[in-house]
């Protein structure tokens, strides 16, 4: 769970330039407070009365050294210059001792923090991603950075040095008049821990706004990526009824619980001081009455003593915006802690692609391997697969019959519960993963494209991989075909600001990709699934003259694919059930064969 602690790590690295520039900010509040002691001192000349002792010792010393008597132009004179100091002096400094570095640390935490949160958006282990959407990880990041960088001013250039600011002032009353010094100190003990006792009950209930902030963006997100879906199915009434009725949830928790709660404590903020500030008036008026005080240092008692009330309602306003900002800073720690496992650990590690330490020939050995998402619950038992090297094994089953999950676990995104992977007689466990994924090159059903060239496509897993090695690729992938008759060939743009490319289109590119990076494995996960058959057949080919170059896996549904094989491996309910080649599964009568045939024929035979 995250707590206050992350905040302040947060800025933990700037920790010495923050507490300068904390510190600079609280003495311009406190120097401040000089002002109104001057006037009441200036009122005091003015009126015959004495000044006070620290002063007169100084204006002592100052006749001294001038060779001037002490009369009301000398004194008038050095409490006007005091003045003039901490006003007009102090203007052209502060905003750069103080300003300048609360938002420099605030702007220069924003860009760690990002960076910080990219890092764990790279390396946070791939079923993350099916729990949380884009539009949830992305609205949790941002608005936790924005809210950091915000508050970081606030807090440090305003809240704390006001706090000094108050403790100034009392400290000041307190030579005054020590009685009205602990009223006024009891008064600010009472409204404090008040405001803070009810600011952590809103905090709980911002909390939740948050979490249905959440739901609502991580909807809209979910609109925006299913878009075709939504107008297939002509849902988009639908859809908005659904955000209409989240959006008014939301202000309803805004108004009855969050808002309501604000103003009722403004109002018992605003009644309390208003309370202070009188029964100060009247203490003070009987004591100058009494002549226990002076008139200057009733009028400083007075002015003191609204401007530390006056501080009280910043002060909690500046609370309460925390208080509102403060659960989504929580929950971006909370994404920070998400734990990253075995296949996030070093792959932020910058690698020198050429210098890959491994090169495999390519065998790869499954040896009594079981494994579960939830340990309760196997999806693959007792697996035990040996391919050797330059192989092509093709994988088939049903659906759900874990296919898919084998090879995750050949890539490390997940570990065996129990057995061992090995690669060229080498426990995978035991070699660094990056270093070990750049070794393998899987093509996915769905081919992603990033925005730019398709050059920069081609060389995403190897940006200095020569144009030759580029073309030779796409001449096996067939993707050259395709380039011909771009307008701009390789350097056509692609992706979301360029052409669009067809599914097949994507799956060559996929491939293309792919072999670029000269891959000891090669893996197509059902590759050419979604494809029409003249797309699957080129696709096809191009997979054949792959084949035996290196050692290949093939998850297949449509079993054309396959046939090619030298060995094809049937799983069932997370077992291997069948091996063999496509003639000798035939034979079998198994469930290759089961499937074969409802492909060939559309027909079951028993
Ligand atoms: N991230 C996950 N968390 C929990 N269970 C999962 C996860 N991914 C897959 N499964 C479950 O594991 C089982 C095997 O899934 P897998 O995707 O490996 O099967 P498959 O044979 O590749 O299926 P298909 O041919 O439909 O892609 C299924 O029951 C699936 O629901």
């Amino acid at each position: 769970m995250a707590n206050f602690r992350d905040i302040l790590n947060y800025f933990r690295p700037y920790w010495s330039l923050s507490i300068f520039s904390i510190a600079a900010t609280s003495i311009y509040e406190v120097i401040d407070l000089v002002v109104p002691y001057g006037i009441g001192q200036i009122l005091n000349v003015l009126s015959n009365q004495p000044l006070d002792k620290p002063l007169e010792g100084v204006i002592a010393t100052i006749s001294k050294l001038t060779n001037n008597p002490v009369n009301k132009p000398l004194e008038l004179g050095v409490l006007l210059s005091l003045i003039f100091l901490v006003t007009v002096l102090k203007a052209p400094t502060q905003p750069w001792l103080t300003t300048w570095f609360h938002w420099d640390i605030a702007l220069r935490a924003r860009r760690d923090q990002n960076q910080k949160a990219i890092e764990k958006i790279l390396t946070l282990p791939l079923e993350f991603y099916d729990e949380n959407n884009p539009g949830r990880i992305a609205g949790r990041v941002a608005r936790g950075v924005t809210n950091h960088t915000w508050s970081y001013p606030e807090i440090s250039g305003q809240l704390i040095p006001k706090l000094f600011r108050v403790l100034g002032i009392f400290v000041f009353i307190w030579f005054v008049d020590w009685r009205v010094a602990v009223l006024y100190l009891i008064s600010f003990v009472i409204i404090l821990s008040f405001t803070l006792r009810k600011l952590q009950q809103l905090i709980w209930r911002e909390n939740r706004l948050d979490k249905y902030m959440e739901d609502t963006e991580s909807r809209t997100s979910e609109i925006i990526s299913n878009i075709k879906t939504v107008k297939a199915f002509a849902t988009e009434a639908k859809e908005l009824q659904r955000q209409k009725r989240r959006l008014i949830r939301e202000l309803r928790v805004i108004e009855t619980r969050i808002h309501k709660g604000y103003v009722k404590l403004n109002t018992w903020q605003k009644t309390m001081i208003q309370f202070c500030v009188f029964t100060v008036l009247g203490l003070t008026l009987v004591e100058t009455v009494k002549g226990q005080i002076s008139l200057g240092h009733f009028v400083m008692t007075l002015t003191l003593s609204s401007m530390a009330y006056a501080e009280l309602e910043p002060i909690s306003v500046l609370a309460e915006v925390f208080a509102r900002r403060y659960p989504s800073m929580m929950r971006f720690h909370e994404f920070l802690k998400v734990p990253i496992r075995v296949d996030g650990v070093g792959l932020l590690e910058e690698r020198n692609i050429a210098n890959n330490p491994y090169q495999f020939t390519g065998k790869v050995e499954f040896s009594h391997v079981s494994f579960g998402y939830q340990s309760e619950r196997p999806v693959l038992e007792d697996i035990n697969l040996l391919i050797e090297p330059y192989q092509t094994v093709a994988l088939v089953g049903r659906s759900g019959s874990g296919k898919s999950t084998l090879v995750k676990l050949l890539l490390q995104y997940f570990e065996p519960q129990q057995g061992q992977i090995l690669i060229d007689g080498q426990d995978i466990r035991s070699l660094d993963v990056g270093s070990y994924r750049r070794r393998l090159a899987i093509v996915h059903q769905e081919v992603d494209v990033f925005n730019g060239t398709l050059l920069d496509n081609l060389r995403y897993g190897k940006p200095d991989a020569s144009f030759k090695q580029v073309q030779e690729a796409c001449r096996i992938s067939r993707l050259d075909e395709v380039i011909q008759h771009l307008p701009e060939g390789y350097y056509t743009v692609v992706g979301e600001r360029g052409v669009r490319l067809s599914g097949g289109q994507r799956q060559r590119l996929g491939i293309a990709r792919a072999l670029v990076m000269e891959p000891d494995v090669l893996i197509f996960d059902e590759a050419t699934s979604s494809l029409d058959y003249e797309s699957e057949r080129s696709i096809q080919l191009a997979m054949r003259s792959i084949l035996g170059t290196r050692t290949t896996i093939i998850i297949a549904h449509r079993l054309s694919t396959v046939r090619e094989a030298d060995k094809i491996v049937v799983l069932d309910k997370g077992r291997i059930v069948e091996i063999g080649n496509h003639d000798e599964l035939l034979r079998h009568k198994g469930i290759y064969r089961r499937l074969h045939s409802l492909q060939e024929t559309g027909e079951l035979v028993s």
